[in-house]
């Protein structure tokens, strides 16, 4: 009988799951999709439920989800409900929860989730305050929900573990620092791993040959140049606010900026609970600021429409950040560059962007084909380079659900000996 693995993305403004059957052969390590939902536009309500199996499409509006855990439930309910996929029409039936954590810490891969792992991951939500806390909720709420189920962590972080000592630390205190971990742990690790695997198998080279400048662009935004297949260097850093702006991020700023927008920077903010503390700084960088303190939408597809000044103006900021790092990541390539690939919801379907960021990048030999970049199919990858030029630029559809289900296959081993120890 297939296992199946349940498979849980929560970002910052969705919430997107995948439910997978184990291969029957036992050599392979291919999970097999049976249906999929995600919920959209936490940040810009309605939101909307796009639900997939096989050729069965839905799509409806869900007015009074507005955060992950409701989201999460709602889409539970909606496979479990659904005759159309018997597989899990009994929760027990399923085997692996997977779900994505942000913020892993220093955490090398995945966890079995259990008390311990509960809390370890609680004490990392001021470092992702968008983040770990719903991913915990989702956590909770499958433990009640489907206690047979076994509870995986996979964290964004991991993937990152690789990056070199001058890259990943801070000019700051050293003592100071290695008391309270302050270092660059960068993430989207698991959409860059999926990444690296499609990539590879794309261009028929392996992975430790493989250099790559990934540019993740969802809700959240980061870039990261990859060398030999492994993570070299990244835009986010102690927490995912670094970097790129986004949805309702600000991205990198003067770090003195927030004392001189505010005299109540470092007072606790109105929305820290007991799971979380932030300060009035951390609130307004994180939540306050992006394409909705500039637009007032989260939506950047209405945004790249640029009907108003203001959309002109933060798709531009956009492009002119984006630029900071893809050049910088060439030069750290010394100019042995596979490609540059695009994803996430942003990478995926901004069409405009795309276009800016690349011609942008045209003087290091970048080209799109504006044909192909209007009408990208529905590939996994796609290859938009221009006729002629010297780089490749591709599209990749990411898919970290299907990377966390992939894993669970084959590292089957270490899980099982991982929740034998810690009794679950
Ligand atoms: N046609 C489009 N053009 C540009 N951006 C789009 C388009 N459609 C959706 N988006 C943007 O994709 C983002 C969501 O990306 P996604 O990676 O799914 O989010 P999350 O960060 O929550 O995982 C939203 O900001 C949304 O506005
Ligand atoms: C790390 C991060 O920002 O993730 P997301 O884009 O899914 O919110
Ligand atoms: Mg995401």
């Amino acid at each position: 009988m297939p296992e199946i693995i349940l498979s849980i993305n929560a970002g910052s403004s969705s919430v997107k799951a995948s439910v997978f059957a184990s291969p029957t052969s036992q050599a392979s390590k291919t999970p097999t999709l049976l249906a999929e939902a995600e919920i959209s536009g936490l940040t810009a309500p309605p939101s909307t439920l796009k639900y997939t199996r096989g050729d069965h499409h839905a799509k409806e509006e869900t007015r009074d989800v507005t955060t992950q855990d409701a989201a999460f439930k709602y889409i539970l309910d909606h496979l479990t409900s659904d005759s159309g996929l018997p597989e899990i029409a009994k929760k027990e039936d399923i085997k692996f929860t997977c779900h994505r954590v942000v913020h892993g810490g220093d955490f090398p891969h995945s966890q079995v989730i259990d008390e311990d792992t509960y809390h370890k991951i609680a004490e990392l939500s001021d470092l992702a305050p968008l983040h770990n806390a719903p991913a915990l909720a989702i956590i909770k709420t499958v433990s009640n929900l489907l206690p047979y189920s076994t509870n995986i962590a996979y964290f964004d972080t991991s993937f990152h573990h690789t990056l070199p000592p001058h890259i990943s630390t801070y000019p700051i205190d050293q003592t100071i620092a290695r008391q309270n971990k302050l270092r660059k742990y960068g993430f989207h690790g698991i959409s860059y791993k999926f990444l690296v695997h499609t990539i590879s198998n794309h261009l028929n080279k392996p992975k430790s040959d493989l250099n790559i400048i990934a540019l993740h662009l969802g809700s959240g935004a980061s870039a990261c140049c990859i060398r030999s297949g492994a993570s070299y260097d990244t835009s986010m850093g102690l927490t995912p606010l670094a970097g790129l702006p986004g949805a309702t991020r600000s991205g990198s700023i003067d770090p003195s900026l927030m004392f001189h927008f505010t005299h109540q920077a470092g007072n606790p903010s109105h929305e820290s609970s007991s799971e979380m503390h932030i300060t009035q700084a951390e609130e307004i960088l994180n939540k306050k600021s992006g394409w909705k303190s500039l637009t007032g939408t989260t939506d950047f597809g209405k945004i790249s429409e640029v009907d108003r000044e203001e959309d002109k103006l933060a798709f531009d900021i956009f492009v002119d950040r984006i630029l900071n790092y893809v050049p910088s990541y060439f030069a750290k390539l010394d100019g042995k560059v596979d490609a540059l690939v695009f994803a996430g919801g942003i990478g995926e379907r901004g069409v405009k962007l795309r276009k800016a960021v690349v011609e942008g990048v045209r003087c290091l030999g970048f080209g799109i084909d504006e044909e192909k970049n209007s009408n990208p199919g529905k590939e996994t990858v796609v290859d938009i380079t221009r006729e002629g030029a010297k780089y490749k630029t591709l599209i990749c559809r990411t898919d970290e659900q299907l990377q966390m289900a992939r894993r669970v296959l084959e590292e089957r081993e270490r899980l099982e000996e991982d929740r034998r120890r810690k009794g679950k």
